[in-house]
């Protein structure tokens, strides 16, 4: 039986962060033992190293602690994640770059290959990493008029395999080419119409409520024969990128700081603010 009651267990109360900010809130539901992982640095949720750190941190928890179900969420419902944080990039010191990537390596292979089912509760707009972490997850609701995809090339940058391999075994390859390729960002009714996202929700409560329906589907299926089925499944995507982490690291700090690729990153943070 599914209660409303969401009980904070003493996980949820952890500050995962070195920082003296919690940017991710996990809240265990003790009835149903599906956890709700909040996303919380406003405004638009870009993700930075330390909420990467505290993500991946709360997913090995989850994990160890053989949570029943994980939705994904924002704390605002305008921005579910505006992807990885811009200013990362910028800040090319090297050591903290590395870190960075290898954060986003470790929460993509945590989440991926998680356990536990997962739903992304898309409840607000999800360009680039934010579609990745959303595609992550195996059940995906979103709220309506919001917009959802992959825009790397819009930035001048190129999308790693790991995050084509993500949308490709959601909507198949021919889709895949031509949303990256283009830089596609969908509204949340065509991503539904080509299968990127699987409901939409009027609001956040709604899309809540959804994504915990899904999760009921597994209430009478043992939790054993579901987690191996999933790894059957997703395990080659897993295990492509963690037999390749070094090479796709320095692919990303080559890449990432050469000048032709600052000089882009640069002209588009600038768009973004004049869109204002
Ligand atoms: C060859 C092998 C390949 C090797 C690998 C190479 C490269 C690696 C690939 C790296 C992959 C990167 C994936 C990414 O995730 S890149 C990030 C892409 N994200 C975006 O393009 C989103 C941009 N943002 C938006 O579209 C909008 O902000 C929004 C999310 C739709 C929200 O709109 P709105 O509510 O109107 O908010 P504002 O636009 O006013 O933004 C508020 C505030 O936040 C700043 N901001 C927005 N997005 C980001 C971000 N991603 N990072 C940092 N900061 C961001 C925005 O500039 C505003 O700031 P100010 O208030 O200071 O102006």
């Amino acid at each position: 039986m599914f209660l409303r009651r969401s009980v904070t267990l003493a996980m949820s109360l952890k500050n995962y962060s070195s920082e003296a900010k919690n940017l991710v809130a996990v809240a265990v539901n003790n009835q149903t033992g599906v956890a709700t992982v909040t996303l919380q640095r406003p405004p638009v949720n870009s993700l930075n190293l330390e909420l990467l750190n505290e993500l991946s941190s709360a997913l090995t928890e989850l994990e160890e602690k053989k949570a029943r179900g994980i939705i994904l969420k924002s704390s605002s419902d305008s921005v579910f994640s505006a992807g990885l944080d811009i200013h990362e990039f910028s800040n090319t010191e090297e050591g903290r770059l590395k870190k960075f990537w290898t954060a986003l390596q470790d929460v993509w292979i945590k989440l991926y290959g998680h356990s536990a089912p997962t739903v992304a509760c898309i409840n607000g707009h999800a360009p680039a990493g934010g579609c990745l972490l959303a595609l992550s997850c195996e059940y995906r609701v979103m709220l309506k008029q919001k917009t959802i995809g992959l825009n790397e090339t819009k930035l001048g940058i190129v999308a790693p395999l790991w995050f084509i391999a993500s949308m490709e075994n959601v909507i198949g390859r021919r889709l895949t080419e031509l949303s990256l390729t283009t830089g596609k960002m969908y509204t949340t009714e065509e991503a539904l119409k080509i299968g990127l996202i699987d409901e939409i929700a009027e609001d956040t409560n709604d899309a809540v409520s959804k994504s915990e329906n899904f999760l009921k589907l597994f209430q009478n299926i043992s939790p054993f024969a579901r987690s191996q089925t999933k790894k059957f499944i997703r395990g080659n995507t897993v295990q492509s990128l963690v037999k390749t982490r070094e090479a796709d690291l320095k692919a990303f700090i080559d890449d990432i700081t050469s000048e032709k690729v600052q000089k882009g990153l640069k002209v588009y943070m600038e768009s973004l603010k004049k869109g204002k």
